[in-house]
């Protein structure tokens, strides 16, 4: 209980600030006109759970669009009550397998958290960094506290996602050794102290190596031990996500880590968009594939729900999608490359983050405008109950492919187009 009261003092500090930054973003000089989503609504569940459906209509939407209707998860009235209070989401879902006679069920509580930056981004670079460490460490221990076992982080979570603006200083300042920089030294402390696995995805500089930075998953096992790192494989070049100015792709491959509560991957943002990269981390033994993200309206929102469910369905194994949320205001202005006026405002990073299942079902999101936490308890005895039930391992011919796509990457590969003579 101690830990709540100062995590309900903690949080209250933290949804002041973020009522600020939502302030000066939607009236600072010249964004209100460069804002997309001036007012951006709450999303499908508000549509869902606002009392438009009669009920039997209601159950069949939400058999329609989720697969079924997943049991809550409980979760404790004081850390619902923090929740709200403070000013953050937090819902739970149960994912269920068939009772097997041989194995045990291998129930694991997995957590997504989505969240805001909290100070504006001209506050001094340690400020907001730390700011921001205060938020999603208050966010953490209510994760813990309500069970969960892994806990996965959005893209770059310690930043403002800086890389539309394709200044190098300050915003490469944020970027900090995975083995022992300090979101590193704060995740090994509450990952110890909760028995947790953390996933943090930060913005690197690899101090051993020539100082270059990269966009990587920093895992930390439940022992407060840095168990790897994992590196985004695919960068984008879309809108302004101009990520390509700060850092390279991996070279690391798709490592798999083998928790005490499951196999887990990272698939980091762009690369759900590339059916390959989560098949790949699947094929190399994953369980549970995390998808940290930092995306926006009128680019990805239509896609955003789909894929990691596909990816889920593809391959026999739970996706946790993770997209920050909120608005971001940067000092200068900057142009995104197609004829429109500079501005000073990223669009709006949707949130609705999601886990989905093997089955193909999926909890429901949370909000496109409030921070959270998104748990499933999953049975991870279902991943081979759907293997064996779809068989895609089986039918996916992997050799045949190999040997196709062996010749298609070739530079003098030509289609196979037949057409008529
Ligand atoms: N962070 C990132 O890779 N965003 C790209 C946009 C998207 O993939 O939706």
């Amino acid at each position: 209980m101690g830990d709540q009261i100062v995590l309900e003092e903690e949080l209250k500090m933290g949804a002041a600030s973020n009522d600020f930054v939502r302030h000066e973003a939607v009236t600072g000089s010249n964004n209100v006109a460069q804002d997309p989503d001036p007012q951006p609504h709450d999303g499908l569940e508000a549509i869902l759970n606002g009392g438009h459906l009669p009920s039997a209509e209601l159950e069949e939407a939400i058999r329609l669009i989720y697969g079924k209707r997943l049991p809550q998860l409980a979760i404790d009235s004081s850390i619902s009550d923090h929740a709200k209070e403070n000013n953050f989401q937090i819902f739970g879902y149960q994912m269920k397998a068939q009772v097997e006679q041989l194995r045990r069920p291998r129930k694991v509580r997995i957590a997504g958290i989505q969240n805001k930056i909290v100070l504006p981004t001209t506050a001094p670079i340690g400020e907001q960094r730390d700011a921001i460490f205060r938020r999603v460490g208050q966010m953490i221990e209510a994760a813990a506290l309500a069970g969960a076992n892994i806990i996965g982080l959005q893209e770059a979570w310690t930043m403002p996602f800086a890389f539309c603006t394709r200044e190098r200083l300050p915003w490469t300042e944020f970027a900090e050794s995975a083995e022992n920089g300090p979101s590193t030294k704060l995740m090994k402390q509450l990952a110890a102290k909760h028995g947790v696995v953390i996933i943090s995805p930060i913005l690197e500089r690899d101090e051993e190596k020539d100082d270059v930075i990269w966009n990587t998953a920093v895992v930390i096992s439940h022992t407060g031990n840095v168990i790897g790192k994992s590196r985004k494989n695919h960068i984008p070049r879309v809108g302004d996500f101009n990520e390509s100015t700060y850092y390279m792709e991996s070279t690391l491959g798709h490592p798999v880590f083998e928790t005490a509560f499951g196999k887990i991957g990272i698939n980091i943002c762009y690369g759900r968009h590339h059916p390959q990269n989560w098949m790949m981390y699947a094929l190399n033994g994953a369980e549970i594939i995390f998808n940290p993200s930092a995306t926006v309206n009128g680019l990805s929102e239509s896609l955003w729900p789909i894929e990691a469910r596909n990816a889920a369905i593809a391959n026999h194994v739970f996706t946790v999608g993770i997209n920050r949320v909120g608005s971001e205001v940067f000092p200068n202005e900057f142009t995104s490359g197609d004829g429109k006026p500079a501005h000073k405002m990223f669009g709006h990073f949707y949130g609705s983050s999601y886990i989905a299942g093997p089955d193909g079902t999926r909890t429901p999101g949370l909000s496109r405008t409030q921070e959270g936490i998104i748990i499933c308890e999953a049975d991870l005895n279902l991943c081979r109950q759907t293997k064996d039930a779809w068989g895609f391992r089986m039918t996916q011919r992997l050799p045949d492919y190999a040997k196709e796509l062996t010749e298609v990457s070739q530079s003098d590969y030509r289609p196979k187009i037949i057409k008529e003579i």
